[in-house]
């Protein structure tokens, strides 16, 4: 996979990167997908968007490690706004950071702004929140106690307006990908562990290097 050059920023292909890291860590959801797009016309977005684990484990890939890990553009307004008990002072940039709510365990969250500390109780959203569990997203949704939580392409009147372009994108290259390949990290990768440790948050995550090998099928 494509290593990251310092100023590069996007969404959809870091979202494939992270996506296929995630399958060469965990190979059995690569063949359950593959067992999944056998039948079906892996040309036809709407068909692959009607299976349950491609989209499971995209959903489980995005909500680990998200490709906008905490960029917001909210603004609070000059008055300044209450949030469940915490004031915070007007003009005030603030944003719900993707990547830790995703893996949110019990303590508090604090955050400080102009020297003053602010802390928000938020309890976890999901069941094993540093398992990937892509299930949870379709047989098993005692998994996921607040759905609120996942919000990869934001919420609102400002949310991602490419949301349902990325997701048809990402499904068709992974169908493709899967059905042709077997899919394993290059040797010397050891396991991925570059991607996570030397991932940058610059607007989009920037993944470390991911090496992979894609080998025929056939
Ligand atoms: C996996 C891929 C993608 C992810 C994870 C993603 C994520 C996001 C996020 C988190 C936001 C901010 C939402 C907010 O402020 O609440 C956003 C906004 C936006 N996205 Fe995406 N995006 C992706 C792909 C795309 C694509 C392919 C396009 C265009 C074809 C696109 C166009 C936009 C635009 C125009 C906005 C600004 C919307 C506004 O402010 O009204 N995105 N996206």
């Amino acid at each position: 996979m494509r290593q990251w050059t310092d100023s590069c920023s996007d969404t959809t292909a870091p979202s494939l990167t992270l996506l296929f890291y995630f399958l060469a860590r965990y190979p059995m959801h690569i063949e359950k997908i593959y067992e999944e797009i056998r039948e079906v016309d892996r040309e036809n977005a709407a068909a692959l968007a009607t299976l349950p684990h491609l989209t499971g484990t995209i959903n489980e890939a995005m909500r680990l490690l998200p490709a906008v890990l905490t960029f917001s553009s909210r603004v609070t307004p000059p008055e300044g706004l209450m949030i469940d008990g915490t004031f915070i002072p007007g003009n005030t940039k603030i944003c719900a950071p993707r990547y830790t709510i995703g893996r949110r365990e019990k303590p508090p969250i604090v955050a400080s702004f102009r020297n003053t500390e602010f802390e928000f109780q938020v309890e976890t959203a999901y069941v094993y929140p540093h398992e990937f569990i892509p299930e949870r997203w379709y047989s098993q949704p005692e998994l996921i106690k607040d759905k609120r939580a996942f919000a990869p392409f934001g919420v609102g009147r400002t949310s991602c307006v490419g949301r349902h372009l990325a997701l048809a994108q990402i499904r068709l290259v992974t169908a493709a990908l899967v059905f042709h390949y077997r899919i394993k990290f290059a040797s010397g990768e050891n396991n991925g562990e570059a991607v996570e440790r030397d991932m940058k948050d610059q607007l989009t995550a920037q993944p470390g290097a991911c090496r992979l090998v894609f080998q025929s099928r056939l």
